[in-house]
């Protein structure tokens, strides 16, 4: 069985090639970055490595890798592979849509074996959006075809893999915990069978529960941990302004999950309480750059801050929490990221009321605007404090 995953990074490697080839995949990686790509097929093999005190590691073998800009090898590989993932970031999908239409085109040509393309990305219907990204791609007389033959199952996926500091370039350490969930009704064809993957009829609440509560928890850590000055999530997380501001805002993210998808009270509090002690795992030193890294994309509509302050307004919910996890979001200027730095630019060229609108879509008659503002403001004194 043949898997093509693009995105050789730190969740490619640490969590969706390692299950994959624990499933019986040859696994084939893709990636643009061709240091990574020639160690991979120099060595054909990785170390994953536990983050946690009896440091389990597991080694991955059997593996290559194929340069993103060669299209033709790529085409031909997915028409013949069992399984297509990602995990390059929501961004990307695009610049990989050409290399997935071409194989699309030439299977349908030479088999009628069905065949899924996973997107593991932090995103709402990452999948769906990649198929939209392909579809445009194809020509019409494949797109019927298309329709039924090739899947785009959504997914979430969930296990911290902080930026790697690694003697060997390959080595991956990775928190213990993993959740990869994938939506059925969307496959073709049967089930891959993945052991660690979980099947659901419908994935909007799992999504919506992991991206807002893992990764709007994580987000709001990080960007008021690097208005503080510290480096590191655990580090910021020590900090009680900041700890609890991350427990309020998973308090309103909790209400609006329990309203919209009726997840039980006692057991959300739980999942929050446990996801709290990950952000806390001693063993990883997660950069508070990292976790914040992207923040036009982190501001935009369906994303972890927007999207759930937005909704709970419809259920009479003021997310003022969320409204400060936004507003600390505006204020991130790490000069190493390229989006930060554009939405700086932004702001010093068209001010606070301008900025909020052009990259959240938050009219600036609506509640929310006005509640960011008076955020950002109070933010932007202790940042000047500090
Ligand atoms: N790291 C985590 O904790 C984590 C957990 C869950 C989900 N995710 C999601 O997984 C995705 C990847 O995150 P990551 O942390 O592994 O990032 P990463 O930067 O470590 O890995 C991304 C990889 O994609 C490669 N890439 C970029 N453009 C490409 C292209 N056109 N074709 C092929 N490869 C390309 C990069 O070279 C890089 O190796 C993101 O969507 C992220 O939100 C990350
Ligand atoms: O990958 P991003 O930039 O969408 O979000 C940063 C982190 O919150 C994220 O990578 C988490 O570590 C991960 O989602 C945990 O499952």
């Amino acid at each position: 069985m043949l898997a093509i995953h693009f995105g050789a990074g730190n969740i490619g490697r640490g969590f969706i090639g390692q299950l994959l080839n624990q499933a019986g995949f040859e696994v084939c990686f893709v990636d643009v970055n061709p240091e990574l790509v020639d160690e991979i097929n120099k060595k054909k093999q990785y170390v994953v490595t536990h983050a946690s005190e009896d440091q389990e590691s597991h080694l991955i073998q059997g593996v290559r890798a194929i340069n993103g800009k060669n299209i033709e090898d790529i085409a031909k590989e997915i028409a013949t592979a069992d399984l297509v993932t990602t995990a390059v970031g929501v961004n990307i999908l695009p610049f990989i849509a050409p290399a997935i239409a071409q194989g699309i085109s030439q299977r349908i040509r030479t088999s009628p074996a069905p065949l899924n393309i996973i997107a593991c990305e932090n995103a709402i219907g990452g999948s769906t959006q990649l198929k939209e990204h392909v579809f445009e791609r194809l020509e019409e007389q494949d797109k019927e075809k298309a329709m039924t033959q090739i899947g785009f199952p959504d997914a979430a996926v969930d296990r911290i893999v902080p930026l790697q500091k690694n003697e060997d370039m390959l080595t991956v350490s990775v928190e213990p915990f993993f959740e990869w969930v994938v939506n059925e009704s969307q496959v073709a064809g049967s089930i891959p069978s993945i052991p660690g993957v979980t099947y659901v009829p419908d994935l909007t609440p799992y999504i919506e529960r992991k991206l807002f509560t893992v990764n709007t928890g994580h987000a709001v850590i990080a960007y008021l941990g690097y208005l503080l000055g510290y480096n590191t999530i655990s580090e910021a997380i020590q900090d009680t302004f900041v700890l609890e501001n991350a427990k309020e805002v998973l308090s309103e993210t909790g209400q609006l999950l329990q309203l919209k998808h009726g997840f039980d009270k006692e057991k959300h509090l739980a999942y929050i309480h446990k996801i709290i002690e990950r952000f806390k795992n001693p063993y990883i030193s997660d950069e508070v750059v990292r976790v914040g890294r992207s923040p036009i994309r982190k501001l935009s509509p369906h994303d972890r801050l927007v999207a759930p302050a937005m909704e709970l307004f419809d259920y009479d919910v003021t997310p003022s929490h969320l409204a400060k996890g936004i507003a600390s979001a505006l204020l991130f200027d790490d000069p190493s990221d390229a989006e930060a730095l554009e939405l700086q630019n932004y702001l010093n060229q068209n001010g606070l009321d301008l900025t909020i609108t052009h990259f959240t879509n938050i009219d600036g008659e609506h509640p929310l605007h006005g509640l960011i503002t008076k955020e950002f403001a109070d933010l932007s004194k202790m940042k000047l404090r500090r």
